[in-house]
């Protein structure tokens, strides 16, 4: 089972294995699923002129950009009301034009992402595919390269590791392995992920409090713990550190110890910082307090 991103990789495969799962979670999978699920066809398409041609001429619903407000469109929700047996043309930059660039490909091609991975998997074995590959969609910027998209990661890695449970005998390539390491630690991956933007929206150093707050909290130490592969800090996909080999050897007493090395720095910082605020407010009240 191989992986590779956006069209480049979906056209690398296109003649060389049975299955080609496109993975494009924000919106195109996600808007496949829910109009199947609604009793719908789907006509892939890169959107355009031809692509309300081709919905006059199929006698198809022309779904409209994931803003449109009204009527069918690349938002999922927009298609919950769909009425079974619809005829559904959904144009989309990404995952559609993937999908509709492999269509005369000797290749079946599917849409796969977090809500079907295990129809996906059922699917391929099924039909008996022995060569299968998960293509990520990604995005595009401004000079159309391909731009990583997080959740494309993760819904490939969800792919991955039903295929890898539902099809005996399927070899994973190291990309799709660590497309399934992303699915597996999403605790740790959203450490990583939501961190820099919290602290760049000024969050810095605030933390969820209460019930919610020891959840997380719980959640990211279980996150760290060495029986699954280590933390946010090891995590193959976002540690530029170069040393989650190293840290992934550790017995699990050391992780213990590191942890414990930790929790009374940070309590001797806040003991300091507990000091520091009693000084000043005994400075501001100009001794008459304590
Ligand atoms: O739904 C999406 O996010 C994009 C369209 S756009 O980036 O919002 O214009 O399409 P997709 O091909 O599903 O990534």
């Amino acid at each position: 089972m191989d992986l590779e991103w956006g069209l480049q990789g979906a056209r690398r495969f296109a003649e060389r294995v049975d299955v080609v799962v496109v993975v494009d979670v924000l919106s195109f999978s996600t808007s496949v699923t829910v109009a199947c699920e609604r009793g719908a066809r789907v006509w892939p398409h890169p959107g355009g002129e031809e692509a309300h041609a081709l919905a006059r001429s199929i006698e198809a619903v022309l779904a409209g950009t994931r803003s449109h407000t009204s009527g069918p469109s690349l938002s999922p929700t927009s298609l919950l009301d769909l009425p079974e047996g619809s005829r559904l043309v959904l144009p989309s930059p990404n995952g559609s034009s993937i999908t509709h660039a492999l269509m005369n490909a000797k290749v079946a091609v599917v849409a796969g992402g977090l809500r079907n991975a295990a129809a996906v998997a059922r699917y391929v074995r099924d039909v008996g595919a022995e060569r299968v590959a998960v293509v990520p969609a990604g995005e595009r910027w401004p000079d159309h390269s391909l731009r990583f998209a997080y959740e494309d990661l993760v819904g490939a890695g969800a792919v991955v590791r039903r295929l890898t449970e539902t099809v005996p005998g399927l070899f994973r390539s190291p990309e799709a392995e660590a497309a399934a390491l992303a699915f597996a630690e999403p605790a740790a991956a959203r450490r990583h992920a939501v961190r820099p933007r919290a602290r760049r929206a000024g969050l810095r150093g605030r933390r969820p409090a209460g019930r919610a707050g020891r959840r997380v909290r719980r959640r990211a130490g279980a996150a760290r713990g060495p029986v699954r592969g280590g933390g946010a800090a090891e995590h193959p996909l976002l540690d530029g550190s170069g040393q989650r080999v190293e840290r992934r050897d550790e017995s699990a007493q050391q992780v213990g110890e590191r942890g414990g090395v930790r929790g009374a720095q940070r309590r001797e910082q806040a003991r300091a910082r507990g000091a520091a605020a009693r000084r000043t407010r005994r400075r501001r009240c100009d001794g008459r307090c304590r």
